[in-house]
């Protein structure tokens, strides 16, 4: 569905992107991630025609961009994380324009409505509407179209955590019937709960991309706190298990002091991403 081929971005000497090669298939839940300022939304910018590349290609389904966004336009959506509604409208006169103009039938507004939970604050003016409420509209508008293909620029940023599990579900919703998303975010619990791939990019260049599980196998860590008694003090360490001194300072304190407690971190992607991005920027 998508192909980035050594796609660079200049701004100026500045290479916000830089030599990006990625493939995502259609169906897939794909996560783009990366610290700020590392690439992210110019990339996407770049998918949805919006930048011409300074060299390499992008290509949806086979059409390259931004020549020809056209025949691409009328299958994708957009998220960006600004939203940009009509705020003198309501919530629903703002879908029902944008139904007319992707010729949509109007009972799908009342759809993406009820499923993003705004019916009842439908006839409200967007201006009276909060962050997250825009938010929703917002993805109510760009899945009008029943896109194949949608961008999500952090779709969950100022929800509320019951908003932050309906647009996770409908994510994975869209995935499950075919829909390609193509998502970045900061929230690493979302990539480790949703994503079927994940692309980690710093300074516009990829890192590594795999399956969020592959990444913490390849990745982890072992670490272990442990507490113990010493003279009535209570003394706690932590413990790198990879690490052949703190291994045998574990067997020592295990087997030669009063151990109260041994406890194993989990190690998490949120651990995954500051590992690699945290090279990248030494
Ligand atoms: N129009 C522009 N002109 C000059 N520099 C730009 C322009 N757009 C983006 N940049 C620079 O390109 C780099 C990448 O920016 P981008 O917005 O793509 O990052 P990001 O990964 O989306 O970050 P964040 O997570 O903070 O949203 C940044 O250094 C930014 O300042």
């Amino acid at each position: 569905m998508i192909r980035l081929e050594q796609l660079t971005i200049r701004f100026g000497q500045f290479n916000a992107v830089d030599g990006l090669s990625l493939a995502v298939e259609a169906g897939e839940l794909f996560g783009f991630l990366g610290p700020n300022g590392a690439g992210k939304t110019t990339t996407i910018r770049a998918l949805t025609g919006a930048l011409k590349p300074s060299a390499g290609s992008v290509s949806i389904n086979g059409h390259a961009l931004p020549w020809q966004l056209d025949t691409v336009k009328p299958i994708m959506g957009y998220v960006p994380d600004t939203e940009n509604h009509f705020d003198d409208f309501t919530g629903r006169e703002n879908l029902q324009l944008y139904a007319r103009l992707y010729g949509v039938d109007s009972a799908s507004v009342e759809d993406w409505l009820a499923r993003l939970q705004l019916s009842e604050a439908g006839d409200l003016k967007v201006r009276n509407y909060s962050k997250g409420m825009k938010k929703k509209l917002l993805i109510a508008r760009e899945l009008l179209h029943s896109p194949r293909l949608v961008f999500f620029d952090e779709p969950t940023a100022n929800l509320d955590a019951h908003s932050i599990q309906l647009v996770r579900s409908l994510l994975r919703e869209l995935a499950a019937s075919g829909t390609t998303v193509f998502l970045t975010t900061h929230d690493m619990d979302e990539v480790e709960q949703i994503c079927d791939r994940v692309a980690i990019i710093a300074k516009g260049r990829l890192l590594e991309c795999d399956t969020p599980t592959a990444f913490i196998t390849r990745h982890a860590e072992r670490y272990c706190d442990v507490q113990y008694d010493r003279d009535g003090k209570s003394m706690r360490e932590t413990l790198h298990l990879d690490v052949p001194e703190d291994k045998a300072r574990l067997s020592r304190i295990v087997t030669e002091e009063h151990c109260v407690r041994v406890h194993s971190r989990e190690f998490r992607f949120e651990d995954v991403f500051r590992k690699l991005t945290g090279q990248a920027y030494t």
